[in-house]
Order: structure tokens, then C-alpha cells, then sequence
């Protein structure tokens, strides 16, 4: 808006207006150095000029129309069709030359809580008057009374008009969307605010307002080199080594939220809502939230945001910044490998043989385990489709054992977000009833996931989304069951597809002939110069490990 606010509060005195404004608008400075010596808005409206132009006008439109002027800016020529004597010593009036009036700006009441002060308030604003016993004249109790009832009759005019009519027509020329606000502000004050609202409407403007809080400031996300313990050979010997997994730098991750889809940001939104509370010393309850949707949807994308910004809030909750909140971990080391992460079961002491006698940790190993995961409130699974329901039971004996908590307290308390699609790999050597989504009541860690696991989706393919048709085949695909035949257009796309690929790119098939029949080709090709090596076989010794050179096979 390119014109001042005005505050109409009837006590307010001159002193108020004498703020400093950097605007460079003449009328703007006209205004601050009249309120040097005027009184007050309303004493310039009441001394306005009689003459018919002002008979009829509200202190609202006198207010957002005419600014006032010292005698010293008085033009050698006056305008007599714009510029105005006041009553009195009062000053000048003069009608804004802009094309747009003022916005005014004035306390609001509320009709409920304080409906005196309402209803004097808006007819003083929008009932033409010059003393202030006309706004409530004597026959009438209260305000609201003669808003009601009233009639009044202006100068040179015979007719009686209604006093509510004359306010409520003047009241909708400045008064826009009011009842909607009023609403809006009740609800506000009835619910509990919410944090960082802002960033729902507008998360973009919220990314920038925090890169900017931000800058200068270390990141709380510790960078630090890979390390994924089950490719790595020092961690086999101790348990839950290096927990801190790698996070992306701030850098890295500004353009990934926002470049996030609506549905990723309101998932993150969520997550983002639960950190916060937290933070804020509130207990809410652990999440349990499962993100899925094909391939390509982005889950390992969003996952990414979601572990970097709950990172950062949680770093609130404790006294040091580095201690491990947010735990992001994957059934497989090359799953873990891709998100950075860690395997479960090297981030939780939890043995690939999953034998129950196996899984309990010597008190020394439990302690460090401990330690390090004491402030953990989120742990992330990913490629949730690999984890069986074991698994996830001894997910949830582990946490609960080091989080010293009762054996109904569900994960020991802590939030789990599971992503990924059961429609992509299964988990190895697993029978159907003990594949996570088989609702089977009858095994006591069904209630680790069925019923359990809020499902949030995503279902549109970032991967391939310049090629919007190919994305809607490859979705097509993942429910396809084996018995139901492609659409022959959808078998056109793929036999398109099927082009001269190079070589170096992955090839799957679905028979291992067809692999080797491929590798054998590759080699050729690649090894045209062939050598004849023989292969010799030797029987081993069962117990001495030595080999028998004598009976080759
Ligand atoms: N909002 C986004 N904006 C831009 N690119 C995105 C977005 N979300 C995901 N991507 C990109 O799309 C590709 C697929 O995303 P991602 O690997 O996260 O999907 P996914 O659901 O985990 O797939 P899969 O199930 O195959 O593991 C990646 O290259 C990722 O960077």
C-alpha cells in the first residue's frame, strides 16, 4: 500500500504521530509535522468545512480522502475544489491526489465480548457526525441502542434515515472480509496457535527465513565420513559404531526441500509438526508412520529432509547439539549405502542369525548401546518391504531394552518411520505369514505393524517425470498381477523401450541363463584375445584343512 495507515483511535494524541517515517512521500510529511500542532483526526473530522460535500461524510472516509496540510505548503493558488480551511485553527484539508484512498486503521472490538465499545466505535467511524453527544443522543441507554433504533436527519435534508442503514453501507466500503477475520481471529485465540503456521502456507518463504537465521551458524548436522559397519571390517567387534550417520550439508539439502512435492512436503510438514512439539517440551505421542509409494516417487529423496530437518529440531532437546536423535537405518548394507544410513543391524546389536539366544547383548555392549542412543526419538527404516516381522520384533526388544522401558511400550518409546513399497524386494527367506503386511493376529508381533503404521503415499514418479506416460506404465506395472496381460499400447512403450542400450549400462533379466548368456557375450566382446587356463580340483581334508595334492579329481 503506498499510503500511511491512520490511526483513528479516538485518544490518540499528537505526540504519537510524530514517528520518523523514511518515506519520501510529501503528503506523508505533511502529515507528521501537522500533528505537530493539530489535536487529533477526530477534532480536524468535527471541524471539517459546512459545506455539502462534508454533510454526508463518515469519519472513516474523511480520514482515507483528505490529508491535512500546514498554511506555510498553502500553494499560492489555491485549489478551491480540493483544498479545505478548517474550522478554527485547525489546519487545511486537502483531497488526496492518489487514485487509491488510505487504508485505515483502527482498534476492533468485539460485538460479543464488548459491544459497547463496538458499537461506539463504528458509529463514531461511519456515522457522519460534529459533536460527540450525536452519536449517542440522550432518549438513548446505551450505543448499541442507537445504532438499533436510531434515525437521524442531516442539515438541508427533511428525511429521516436510518441510522444502522447509513452505517452499514459506509461500514462495507472499508470494512472487507470482516465477519470471515472476525471468525478466523476467534478461532486463533480458541485453538491452540500453531508453531510455525507460516510454513504451511508458505514453505518456501519459511526455507528462506531459516537459511537466513541460519547463515553463520554451524550446521548441527555432523559430517563426517562414510561409514557403513557392515562393509566395514573394524566394526564387526563393537556394536552400534559410529551411530552418527552421515547427513547431507545445508547446502545439499536447501534445494531438495525445495524442490519437494506437495505431498512430500506435507509429510515432512507432519514430521516436522511432531519435532516441534517436542522441542517445545510437549509429549506427544511416538509416530508411527509408514511411507510408501513405487519406485521412484521420491520416498529416499524425502527421507533425506525429513532426517536433516528433525535433526535439527531435536538437537534442541538435548544439552549437546551432536547427540544422536534422528536415526536413519535400512535392512541391507547397499540400501543402507544408498540413503547414507546405517543397517539395522549393526546401528542396534542385532545379529544376522536372529536367534532370540543371540540377540541378548553382553551388559557391557547394552551400556555403550546405550549411551549412544539414549536421546535417539526417531529411528527411519527404509526398504521396509526387506524387514520381516523378526526383525521387527527384535527392533522393538532392542529399543525397548535400551531404552529401559516396559515390555508394552511399543519401539521403547521411540518414533519409527518405515518407507518403502511391498510391491519391490521382500525380505530373503521369509514364509508369507511372516512377511510385515500378512495381518496374521495369532503372532504376537503382528501388532508391530498391522493396525499400527499410519500410511502416508506418494504416488507421483519424480523419477521419471519428464516422461509422464512412461511414469503412469511403470505404476501400472507395479500392481499388475501375473495373470492379467498388458494393454497392447503399454506393450508398444516397452517393446519401444526395448532399443540398443549401451553396454556398460545394468542389464536385468529374469533368468540366470539369460544373464550368463549376456556376461559370456560382454566377455567376448570386450576379451578377444582368449587363454586356455585348466582348472585343477583337490578334495579338503575335513579337519586338517590341508589339501590333498595327490588326488586331483
Ligand atoms: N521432489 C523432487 N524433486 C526433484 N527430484 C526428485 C524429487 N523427489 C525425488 N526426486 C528424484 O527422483 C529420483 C527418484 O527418487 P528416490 O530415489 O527418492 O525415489 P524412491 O521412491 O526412493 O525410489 P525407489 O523405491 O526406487 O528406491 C531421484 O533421482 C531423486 O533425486
Amino acid at each position: 500500500m503506498s499510503v500511511p495507515l491512520k490511526d483513528l483511535e479516538k485518544q490518540q494524541n499528537c505526540k504519537s504521530s510524530k514517528r520518523k517515517r523514511h518515506n519520501s512521500d510529501s503528503e506523508d510529511e505533511d502529515e507528521d509535522e501537522n500533528s505537530t500542532w493539530m489535536n487529533n483526526i477526530v477534532d480536524r473530522y468535527k471541524g471539517r468545512p459546512h459545506i455539502d460535500i462534508f454533510i454526508k461524510l463518515c469519519l472513516a472516509r474523511f480520514t482515507s480522502e483528505y490529508s491535512v496540510i500546514l498554511e506555510s505548503q498553502l500553494p499560492q493558488k489555491i485549489n478551491k475544489d480540493t483544498t479545505f480551511k478548517l474550522d478554527g485553527s485547525l489546519g487545511y484539508i486537502r483531497k488526496r491526489t492518489r487514485t487509491s484512498p488510505a487504508v485505515i486503521k483502527y482498534p476492533r472490538f468485539s460485538p460479543e465480548n464488548s459491544p459497547e465499545k463496538y458499537y461506539q466505535s463504528i458509529l463514531q467511524l461511519y456515522l457522519p457526525y460534529r459533536y460527540d453527544e450525536q452519536l449517542k443522543p440522550l432518549l438513548f441507554q446505551t450505543y448499541e441502542n442507537f445504532f438499533t433504533c436510531g434515525r437521524v436527519k442531516f442539515q438541508g435534508d427533511n428525511t429521516l434515515s436510518s441510522v444502522k442503514e447509513i452505517v452499514i453501507k459506509n461500514m462495507s466500503d472499508f470494512v472487507k472480509n470482516g465477519h470471515d477475520l472476525e471468525e478466523a481471529e476467534k478461532q486463533f485465540h480458541e485453538k491452540d496457535p500453531k508453531e510455525d503456521a507460516w510454513c504451511e502456507l508458505c514453505p518456501e518463504a519459511e526455507v528462506n527465513r531459516r537459511e537466513c537465521i541460519d547463515e553463520g551458524k554451524v550446521s548441527s548436522v555432523i559430517e563426517e565420513d562414510l561409514s557403513i559397519p557392515d562393509l566395514n571390517e573394524k566394526s564387526s567387534s563393537s556394536v552400534g559404531t559410529n551411530l552418527l550417520s552421515v547427513s547431507l550439508t545445508k547446502n545439499e539439502i536447501i534445494p531438495r526441500l525445495r524442490s519437494l512435492n506437495v505431498k512430500q512436503r506435507r509429510i515432512l510438514y507432519k514430521v516436522r509438526d511432531w519435532c516441534i512439539q517436542k522441542a517445545n517440551g510437549k509429549t506427544p505421542e511416538p509416530l508411527h508412520l509408514f511411507i510408501t509409494g513405487g519406485a521412484g516417487t521420491g520416498k529416499s529423496h524425502l527421507i533425506k529432509c525429513i532426517q536433516y530437518e528433525a535433526t535439527r529440531i531435536l538437537a534442541q532437546t538435548t544439552n549437546n547439539p551432536d547427540d544422536l536423535t534422528v536415526l536413519l537405518t535400512a535392512p541391507t548394507g547397499t540400501a543402507a549405502f544408498n540413503i547414507h544410513g546405517l543397517t539395522i543391524h549393526s546401528a542396534l546389536g542385532i545379529f544376522k542369525s536372529l536367534s532370540p539366544d543371540h540377540a541378548t547383548l553382553s551388559e557391557d555392549k547394552i551400556n555403550s548401546l546405550r549411551s549412544k542412543l539414549e536421546h535417539l526419538q526417531i529411528l527411519i527404516i527404509d526398504e521396509i518391504s526387506m524387514v520381516n516381522k523378526k526383525l521387527l520384533f527384535f527392533v522393538h526388544e532392542r529399543l525397548r531394552q535400551v531404552k529401559k522401558r516396559p515390555d508394552n511400550c511399543l519401539f521403547g518409546g521411540v518414533s519409527i518411520i518405515a518407507v518403502g513399497d511391498f510391491y519391490q524386494l521382500p525380505p530373503v527367506r521369509t514364509k508369507r505369514v511372516d512377511k510385515l503386511y500378512v495381518d496374521d493376529p495369532s503372532n504376537p508381533s503382528n501388532q508391530l505393524w498391522n493396525g499400527l503404521f499410519e500410511i502416508a503415499e506418494l504416488d507421483e514418479i519424480m523419477r521419471q517425470r519428464e516422461d509422464g506416460m512412461f511414469a503412469e506404465l511403470l505404476n501400472r506395472l507395479r500392481v499388475k498381477q501375473k495373470n492379467e496381460s498388458l494393454s497392447s499400447s503399454d506393450k508398444e512403450t516397452l517393446q519401444h523401450c526395448f532399443g540398443d542400450s549401451p553396454d556398460e549400462a545394468l542389464h536385468i533379466y529374469s533368468t540366470n541363463a539369460e544373464v550368463d548368456t549376456f556376461n559370456k557375450e560382454m566377455i567376448m566382446k570386450q576379451c578377444t584375445e582368449s587363454k586356455l587356463i585348466e582348472a585343477q580340483d583337490f578334495p579338503k581334508r575335513q579337519n586338517f584343512r590341508e589339501i590333498d595334492s595327490e588326488k586331483t579329481l
